[in-house]
């Protein structure tokens, strides 16, 4: 029999992180502190408000974000950046994709110059059509930049429920001695009994299933607010997931990374819960809610809602056709009623499967479609 003992021992020397800062201490920054105290880091959260912080330190929840969910003991919040980026020798970025700019700007310029940054919000970044991990390498130009993304509803995660992720980061080659990459040093230093960290060196792959899973999880909740059923939801996942495999190649990462974690995994929990803040989101919207109309007043980050546009942006530009996307972009941004756009979508001419065969076939009932879900739909 294989001695896996051994295999373990010799893999396992990667160099801890052992002090850790997390910058953003709304529900994803809080929840990955709290997996780093349970890994037996030592953490730094930074709260852009000091009274979030002052809530941490003192009642050990953070009921704005995390409502009734007790922290470990052990987790410390700050509001001076300075402060919690001192003695940090990694730094785990997690604030919304359109702040990532400015906070890894300011992160970079109070870090240590070997600290990696880690970014975990998912997006394409509007005007630049960069990924994360590429507006982190222009803001902190040098420096090691890593990615952390995968199937994660924050709440589970704090709640300490099983969970995997997929963390990449963008050292030049994988060699025989991963011990210093930083991706494999922030997995041993993240992984708990309940939180499995898998390691990747595609970030660009990892990064495309963050950013569009968003966009298809909000057509999925259109259409199960506008009261379709199961089988549209499963023909918008998977034909979703092929969008993000051809975004993902025409940018360079795998196939095999979009049926991961990342990709595949994360798509199929944002599209299938209304745990996730996109899915709700299109829900409403499908239900004829309008945007302001939403939240009420109270602002919450729906990521899918500006990368409806960053993401066709991007794909237009790189000649890859993404009409699930296109849908959605068209009502959220043009104003399209969803009956309109569903059947501009459904009723296209029909196609092989897979696309790479290039087959076009007049759709028979295409006018019919526009009829039906045109004066069905709000
Ligand atoms: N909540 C979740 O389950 C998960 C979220 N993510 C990603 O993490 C990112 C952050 O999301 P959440 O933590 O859920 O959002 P959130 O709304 O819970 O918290 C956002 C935090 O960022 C702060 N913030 C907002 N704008 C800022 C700015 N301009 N400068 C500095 N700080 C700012 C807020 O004060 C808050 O503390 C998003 O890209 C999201 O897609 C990824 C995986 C899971
Ligand atoms: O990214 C997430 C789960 O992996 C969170 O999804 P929402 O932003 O839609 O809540």
């Amino acid at each position: 029999m294989k001695d896996r003992s051994i295999e373990f021992i010799q893999s396992s020397n990667t160099g801890l992180y052992d002090n850790v800062a997390v910058i953003g201490a709304g529900a994803w920054g809080t929840a990955l502190a709290c997996v780093l105290v349970r890994a037996g880091r030592n953490v730094t959260l930074w709260a852009r408000r000091p009274e979030l912080a002052e809530e941490i330190n003192s009642t050990g929840l953070n009921q704005r974000y995390l409502p009734d969910i007790p922290l470990p003991e052990g987790l410390r919040a700050v509001s001076d950046m300075g402060e919690a980026l001192a003695g940090a020798q990694a730094v785990l970025i997690v604030t919304p994709s359109v702040s990532i700019r400015e906070i890894t700007e300011q992160a970079h310029a109070l870090a240590a110059p070997e600290v990696p940054l880690f970014i975990c919000a998912k997006g394409v970044e509007k005007g630049t059509h960069l990924l994360m991990s590429g507006i982190a390498e222009d803001a902190a130009p040098g420096r090691v930049i890593g990615v952390i993304s995968g199937p994660t509803f924050a709440v589970e995660v704090a709640a300490d429920a099983p969970t995997a992720v997929t963390i990449a980061s963008n050292e030049p080659e994988w060699d025989k001695d991963i011990a210093h990459h930083a991706a494999a040093r922030m997995a041993q230093s993240m992984g708990t009994y309940s939180f499995r960290p898998y390691v990747s060196n595609d970030m660009v792959g990892v990064e495309i299933g963050g950013a569009v899973k968003n966009v298809v999880a909000i057509a999925c909740g259109i259409l199960e607010g506008a009261g379709f059923g199961m089988n549209a939801r499963a023909a918008l996942i998977t034909r979703g997931l092929s969008e993000i495999k051809e975004l993902a190649v025409a940018m360079g990462g795998t196939r095999e990374t979009v049926t991961g974690l990342a990709g595949m995994g994360d798509l199929m929990l944002t599209c299938s819960s209304t745990k996730s803040r996109n899915f709700s989101y299109g829900r409403q919207r499908g239900a004829g809610i309008a945007h302001d109309a939403v939240f009420e007043g109270k602002p919450v980050v729906v990521e899918g809602h500006g990368n409806a546009l960053t993401v066709t942006d991007l794909a237009r530009a790189l000649g890859v056709f993404m009409p699930i996307c296109e849908m959605t972009r068209s009502i959220l941004h043009d104003d399209v009623p969803i009956g309109h756009a569903f059947a501009e979508y459904w009723a296209a001419p029909l196609q092989a499967e897979p696309r790479a065969l290039d087959i076009e076939i007049a759709h028979p009932a295409a006018e019919a479609a526009f009829t039906h879900y045109g004066s069905e739909l709000p």
